[in-house]
Parts: structure tokens; C-alpha cells; sequence
């Protein structure tokens, strides 16, 4: 098996252009979250598992509100792959690159995408086989601009990044307008105190938000073309 991402998911992702990075302390609110996010037009969510409510989470959202797609975040180690491939995660990523998750993903079949921030971690995870990976910390190590300078030898390989970290509605259009972005990814939208106090309609006007700078974007290199 591999952990590449199926194409329909990774159509999924940059259809959607912004996955809703959370932080979930009680899966009692897993449902309304899911449902703010849909209601201001984000589809894409990561269920970062620093908390113990995350994978419970996961179950309830896939069961309560199947469009929503659901993956899981901050898998640090091999033996939580099992758990979140069983939980029926659509997809795995982590702040990092470490071979052990890798392979684990690839033993289950899970599409995961591994953090790097050197062009030693990229190849390190193309040589196991990653072909989607994440940035992170985005913004702090320098932005588009950085991403930029540091994929440019491995353009040849179709490689795709998502960032992370320090990306909001005012930013996130840098990384977006580039083809080797398929999505930006971050905890603007649903903060943890947002959700912590159930505020929907808080989340709901913030997914709405970078929902109309996706459609901006798009529009505008539409009209480029
Ligand atoms: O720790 C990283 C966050 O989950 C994603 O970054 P952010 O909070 O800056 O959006
Ligand atoms: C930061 C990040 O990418 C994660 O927690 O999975």
C-alpha cells in the first residue's frame, strides 16, 4: 500500500483551498463545529489530536455529517496511524517527518502528509514515497517566499504543499495564487476558545471569510487567463 493522497481527495482539498486546522477539547461540540465550518462553505477539517476528544470526534462528524471531510493532524507517532485509519480519518498529517509515521500510514493505507521545513526532509520524504507534504510553520520560516526558494530543484517531481502556521484571511491568498499549493491550512477559523465556547456563528462568519477569498482568487485568474 502507499499513503499517497487518491485524487479525489486531493480534488477535495483544493476545491475547498482551506482546511480548518482544530484544536477540540469535548466532542460533544464535533457536531456544530462541522456544521458552522459547512455553513460558511469550508468542507475540509483536521482534528489535530492534542486533545483526547479528537478521535471521538472524528466518529461523530463522519457519522452526523458525512459531507464533511475529515482528517486527523499532529500524529506524532506510528501506533496512533492504526487508530485514525479505524476511526475512518480521510487523511493524516503531522507538524513533522518522521519515517516511523510514514511507514506506519503506508502499512494502513492511510493518505498522509508529513511536515517539512528543509529541503533535507523533502527528500527524505520522497524518497519514502510522499508526494503530498506539509510546511510548517509557514509564515515564521518566511512564506511563499521561502516555499518558493526551497521547492524549486524538486518542481520536476509534482510535489504539493500545504502550509501551516501563521496563516490567516489576509495572507493566505499568497500561498493559494501558486500551482504546487493545493490548500492553506490553519486555526483561524475555529480557535480553540472559539469552539470551547460554542461560538457557531463566530466560526461560521470566519469560514465565510476565507471562503470569499478562495472565490476572489479564483475569479481573478479566471479573468487572467
Ligand atoms: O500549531 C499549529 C497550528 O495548529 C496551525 O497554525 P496556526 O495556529 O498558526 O494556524
Ligand atoms: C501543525 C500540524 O501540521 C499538525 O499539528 O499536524
Amino acid at each position: 500500500m502507499n499513503s499517497l493522497f487518491p485524487n479525489d481527495t486531493l480534488q477535495r482539498i483544493r476545491s475547498c483551498g482551506v482546511i480548518a486546522v482544530l484544536v477540540i477539547d469535548d466532542a460533544a461540540h464535533a457536531v456544530s463545529l462541522a456544521k458552522s465550518l459547512l455553513a460558511g462553505g469550508i468542507d475540509v477539517m483536521e482534528l489535530t489530536l492534542r486533545t483526547d476528544a479528537a478521535i471521538e470526534s472524528l466518529r461523530r462528524i463522519r457519522s452526523e455529517v458525512p459531507e464533511m471531510m475529515a482528517g486527523v493532524g499532529t500524529i506524532l507517532r506510528a501506533d496512533q496511524i492504526k487508530v485514525v485509519a479505524d476511526a475512518g480519518a480521510a487523511f493524516g498529517v503531522a507538524p513533522g517527518f518522521s519515517p516511523g509515521v510514514v511507514k506506519s500510514a503506508q502499512d494502513q493505507g492511510l493518505p498522509f502528509a508529513p511536515g517539512i521545513l528543509t529541503p533535507s526532509e523533502i527528500e527524505a520524504a520522497v524518497e519514502l514515497g510522499c508526494r503530498e507534504l506539509k510546511i510548517f510553520p509557514a509564515q515564521a520560516s518566511g512564506g511563499m517566499k521561502y516555499l518558493g526558494s526551497i521547492s524549486a530543484p524538486y518542481n520536476h517531481l509534482g510535489l504539493q504543499y500545504v502550509p501551516l502556521g501563521g496563516i490567516n484571511a489576509a495572507n493566505m491568498v499568497d500561498y493559494l495564487r501558486s500551482p504546487i499549493v493545493p490548500a492553506v491550512g490553519g486555526s483561524w477559523i475555529a480557535t480553540r476558545q472559539l469552539i470551547a465556547e460554542q461560538q457557531w456563528e463566530s466560526i461560521a462568519a470566519n469560514a465565510k471569510e476565507a471562503r470569499r477569498e478562495v472565490d476572489r482568487l479564483r475569479e481573478e485568474t479566471q479573468e487572467t487567463i
